[in-house]
């Protein structure tokens, strides 16, 4: 069996991929935010304060036939940004592009944090790190992908993000047609809940790789490629209109620089990021400064590969063989 769902960027800045995810009986159509950096599938619902619920589309246990109270589990994250939700914990029937888990823990958020309220496109995260990151007490739950993955024709998934266009997630199967490029795999490191990889090198503008290896992890939910100042630099030194925004708290530059590209190394195979992807988008409604894709992670203490990475290639999440595949696109 395998599943296939299409994945729509969620503003022209592509801050997020909304992926349509069917809930319950009858179906409650959500939509929701994939995101490989965790391990909660969590909901706004009938239990979410309406006034924290306002402009998002909910799920509602109680029309459900098939849910179930998890009596006793209750959850509670926070994300590397701050941002926050808990709640309680029901099991109810989960449609991704066609395939279905039966009793999937979905966690009711009884209480969300302002980026939450105020992003009013999605009604919530499904988490596809990996099991060990799930925040459900006293029984952790399993991620709707791990509780598929034994039906799936192949315990693995793939995410095809692309600028401004639709694009998907696979399960159980891939699609090669999707890249240009052969598919190069590397180990993950599943053990901090996330999906951790080392890059063997980068380089600027299309010069030679260099042999600097980056440790990190491939993001699906966070928007920005984050990595250390001295990479961040090297890049932004071949960018003449470059400069530290304290109010945008990021690198910006003027809109209509011709910005370099950025390529790393990763399973044998390199990935190069074209300079387009890297301007991310004007830092208000017809400004001419920009926002930059590329940013430092140095006060996160952890590399993050996220959409403005992954929009570049057809990566596999391979959790049977615990490892990635990296294929340009
Ligand atoms: C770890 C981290 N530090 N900082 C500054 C950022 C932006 C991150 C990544 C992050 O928070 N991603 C996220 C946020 C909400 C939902 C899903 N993923």
């Amino acid at each position: 069996q395998t599943g296939s769902a299409n994945t729509n960027p969620s503003d022209s800045a592509d801050d997020e991929y909304i992926t349509s995810v069917s809930i319950g009986t009858p179906a409650q159509v959500l939509p929701l935010d994939f995101d490989t950096g965790s391990s909660d599938l969590w909901v706004f619902s009938s239990e979410t304060p309406k006034s924290s619920a306002s402009g998002h589309v909910t799920y509602s246990p109680s029309k459900s036939s098939t849910a179930k109270k998890l009596s006793g589990s209750t959850w509670s994250i926070e994300y590397g940004d701050k941002s926050s939700s808990s709640g309680d914990v029901y099991t109810d029937v989960v449609t991704i592009g066609g395939f279905s888990v039966k009793t999937q823990a979905v966690e009711s958020a009884t209480k969300v944090s302002t980026q939450f309220v105020q992003d009013t496109v999605i009604s919530g995260l499904v988490g596809l790190g990996f099991d060990i990151g799930n925040q459900v007490s006293p029984r952790p739950q399993k991620t709707w992908f791990s509780n598929a993955a034994s039906s799936l024709a192949e315990p693995l998934f793939t995410a095809d993000l692309r600028h401004q266009e639709t694009g998907s997630y696979n399960f159980g199967f891939i699609d090669t047609s999707l890249a240009k490029g052969t598919i190069g795999y590397t180990p993950a490191d599943g053990s901090e809940g996330y999906w951790g990889f080392t890059a063997t090198g980068y380089s600027v503008g299309g010069a030679k790789l260099n042999r600097n290896s980056i440790t990190g992890i491939a993001d699906t939910g966070t928007t920005l490629l984050l990595l250390p100042d001295n990479i961040v630099d090297a890049y932004y030194n071949n960018v003449e209109s470059a400069q530290y925004d304290d109010s945008q708290e990021g690198v910006v530059f003027d809109c209509d620089e011709d910005l370099p590209s950025f390529s790393f190394g990763v399973g044998g195979q390199t990935i190069t990021i074209s300079g387009d992807l890297l301007n991310l988008t004007p830092i208000e409604e017809g400004s001419s400064t920009c926002f930059g894709g590329l940013q430092s992670s140095s006060d996160i203490g952890i590399n993050i590969f996220g959409d403005v990475a992954l929009k570049a290639a057809l990566v596999v999440f391979d959790l049977g063989n615990e490892r990635l595949g990296w294929a340009q696109k």
